[in-house]
C-alpha cells in the first residue's frame, strides 16, 4: 500500500491553481459509471482531504513532508491510507475525488491553505461548519465567481476588500419584511451562520453574507445563501411592476 501511495503522491502535480491534470495507471475508465453515485460521497472524502492539508505555494508538487493535517499533524501518506482504508478501494480512489469536478484553489489571503468546492454538489444538500474552525480562510475572488451560478438571485460585492453576497428583495409592507426576517433567521440558526439583514425604508430588504471570523466568504456563506433560495416567500414580495 504504501508503495502505491508513494508512486500516487509522487505523480499528483499542481501545475495551476487548478489540479488540471492526475496521471494514473489503472482502468479509471472502469470506475467512471459509478462516479456519479459516489459524487457526494468523493465531495465529502475531498473536503475531508484538502480541507485540512496544507502546501507551501511555493512547491508546486505535493510532496509527503510539506503537506500535513492541520490537526492533528500527520503526513500525506496517512491520509490517503485512511482514504483507501475506509473506502476499501485502490489509489483510483482519490482521483475521482480530485477528477470530481473539485475545484482547488489558493487563497491568495493565505499563505497556506486552500479550500475545496465540490461544483458538481447541489449546495443545500451540504452543512455550514464552525466559523471557529481553526483554518477557515477567505476564498479568493476567482473561487467566489465559480461559485456564482449555484446562488442565483445573488451578488458578489467586495467592500472595502471584503468579498460579501448581497441579495435586495422590495416586501409588501414592513411587517412582511419583518416576517422573512424570521425565516431567514431560522435557517441561520439551523446552520449556524448567520447574514446580516437591513429592513430600509420601510419596504426594502438587504440580505448581506459573508464570514465575519475570516473576513471574506468562505462556503458557508454559499451554503446558508442557497438555503435562503429554496425559502417559499414569494407571499411576502411586492409584485415587480411590468415596464
Ligand atoms: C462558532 C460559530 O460558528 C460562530 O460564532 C459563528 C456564528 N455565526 C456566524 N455568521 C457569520 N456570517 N460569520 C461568522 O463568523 C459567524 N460565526
Amino acid at each position: 500500500m504504501t508503495r502505491v501511495v508513494n508512486m500516487w503522491t509522487r505523480r499528483l502535480s499542481l501545475t495551476t491553481p487548478f489540479v488540471n491534470r492526475l496521471i494514473i495507471p489503472g482502468g479509471i475508465r472502469r470506475r467512471k459509471q459509478q462516479l456519479a453515485s459516489e459524487q457526494t460521497r468523493s465531495c465529502r472524502d475531498a473536503n475531508f482531504v484538502s480541507n485540512y492539508l496544507h502546501i507551501d505555494p511555493m512547491n508546486r508538487l505535493f510532496h509527503p513532508h510539506l503537506l500535513s493535517l492541520s490537526r492533528p499533524q500527520v503526513p500525506l501518506r496517512s491520509v490517503f491510507e485512511s482514504l483507501f482504508a475506509r473506502n476499501g478501494r485502490s489509489n483510483i480512489r482519490v482521483t475521482e475525488i480530485f477528477q470530481n469536478r473539485v475545484g482547488l484553489f489558493l487563497s491568495r489571503n493565505s499563505l497556506y491553505g486552500f479550500r475545496t468546492f465540490c461544483t458538481g454538489q447541489d449546495l443545500t444538500t451540504k452543512k455550514c461548519v464552525p466559523c471557529d474552525t481553526k483554518d477557515l480562510r477567505p476564498m479568493a475572488e476567482d473561487s467566489a465567481k465559480h461559485l456564482m451560478p449555484k446562488v442565483v438571485g445573488w451578488d458578489l460585492v467586495n467592500e472595502n476588500g471584503i468579498l460579501k453576497l448581497n441579495r435586495s428583495l422590495k416586501v409588501k409592507s414592513f411587517t412582511k419584511g419583518l416576517e422573512l426576517f424570521k425565516l431567514v433567521a431560522d435557517v441561520a440558526e439551523a446552520e449556524g451562520h448567520h447574514p446580516d439583514l437591513h429592513l430600509v425604508g420601510w419596504n426594502n430588504v438587504q440580505i448581506e453574507i459573508c464570514t465575519h471570523a475570516v473576513g471574506g466568504l468562505t462556503e458557508n456563506d454559499f451554503i446558508l445563501a442557497a438555503k435562503i433560495n429554496r425559502l417559499d416567500i414569494h407571499h411576502l414580495l411586492r409584485r415587480k411592476i411590468s415596464a
